[in-house]
């Protein structure tokens, strides 16, 4: 698959403010582990940008890099202009970090972990207010952490990486641990974030997720950047395409659908045709091109191909699921 200009996908004239670049960005542990390799990726401020890929792809190792806890072993990164290397406070102080593994203290309670992050930020959050916005209440959050379930912990860590209203929130696997509604408190979360101006970087395998929330996705696949587009861009580029179904009265006999640019496959059963469509202008075609050839449609069903579908086609592999054993890592 032809990589060769993936940072630009999203067309843009190269004068939008950026929020992380990297640029051959390499990063080797020992001899035998190659975990990120040669990366070249442009977020742009304001973006929802996702970051997918199978465990094991690299992703917490890049974002390890671009917050500066481990260094590269070549190549560079700049987050809001800044570099990773040599400018890590300035970065640090507009960026709020969901880590993948993050260390919190047992014995003090979510409230003092808050009051802490907002004086190492120098920032003026109201505590209340950032419980509120993670849904953990005033009680819960007196307690110890040492108490917490996974969900709740995670509720605090989400609050923390909001401390400061950051510039860029950085979020890799945000929904571990959460219930249903955890996980779409987070889309509000980096949908509202994003809405007034900022960035979020948002890493998962968890490709509904993704999907759901994202301006634009890059796929990492074993250290290498395999796609970067948004998820329609990525269907069309793949010809993934999807599949129309029709119900009508009866099946024309000089049915012409198949002649439509962009519609690869048609297959007729009963009162029922399906038609395989590559072009997402085509959808339209067809039903109305079975109009036009005489038939009266009675319902319409259309099956985006889904973006495991996409994963699997660019990875060459299924995507393994959330709470996949920590061996695997
Ligand atoms: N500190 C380390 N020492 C040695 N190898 C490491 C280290 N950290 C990561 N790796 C290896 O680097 C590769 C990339 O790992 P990384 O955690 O960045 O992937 P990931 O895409 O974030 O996966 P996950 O979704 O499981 O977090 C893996 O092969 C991993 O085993």
């Amino acid at each position: 698959m032809d990589t060769g200009s993936l940072s630009d996908a999203r067309g843009s004239a190269g004068d939008e403010p950026v929020a992380i670049q990297t640029r051959g960005l390499t990063k080797r542990y020992g001899e035998d582990v190659l975990a990120v390799d040669d990366l070249d990726l442009t977020v742009y401020e304001g973006e929802i940008f996702g970051f997918l890929g199978p465990n094991g792809a690299g992703k917490s190792t890049t974002i390890d890099v671009i917050m500066d806890y481990v260094r590269p072993s070549a190549g560079s990164a700049t987050v809001l202009g800044f570099d990773a290397q040599r400018e890590t406070r300035a970065i640090h102080e507009r960026v709020g970090i969901l880590p993948d593994g993050y260390g919190l203290y047992d014995r003090l309670s979510g409230r003092k972990h808050l009051e802490y992050a907002i004086s190492l930020k120098r920032a003026t959050d109201d505590v209340d207010d950032l419980l509120d916005r993670v849904g953990l209440d005033a009680s819960a959050a007196d307690r110890v952490v040492g108490g917490y379930s996974k969900g709740m912990t995670q509720r605090l860590a989400l609050a923390i990486a909001l401390v400061g209203d950051p510039e860029l929130l950085i979020l890799d696997e945000p929904s571990s641990g959460l219930d249903p509604n955890g996980v779409r408190l987070v889309r509000e979360i980096a949908r509202d974030h994003a809405d007034r101006g900022r960035t979020v970087f948002f890493s998962s395998h968890i490709l509904s997720q993704v999907e759901a929330v994202c301006d634009r996705v890059a796929i990492l696949n074993r250290g290498r950047l395999v796609a970067v587009d948004s998820i329609a861009g990525l269907r069309d580029a793949l010809g993934t395409g999807s599949t129309v179904t029709l119900t009508v009265d009866s099946v024309p006999d000089s049915l012409t659908v198949a002649a439509i640019a962009g519609v690869s496959d048609v297959a007729v059963d009963d009162r029922t045709i399906r038609v395989r469509v590559d072009e997402a202008t085509a959808k339209v075609d067809v039903i109305d091109r079975v109009r036009d050839d005489g038939a009266a449609v009675l319902d319409v069903t259309i099956e985006e191909s889904s973006l495991e579908d996409l994963f699997s086609a660019y990875t060459g592999d299924a995507p393994r699921q959330v709470g996949a054993p920590e061996g695997e890592r």
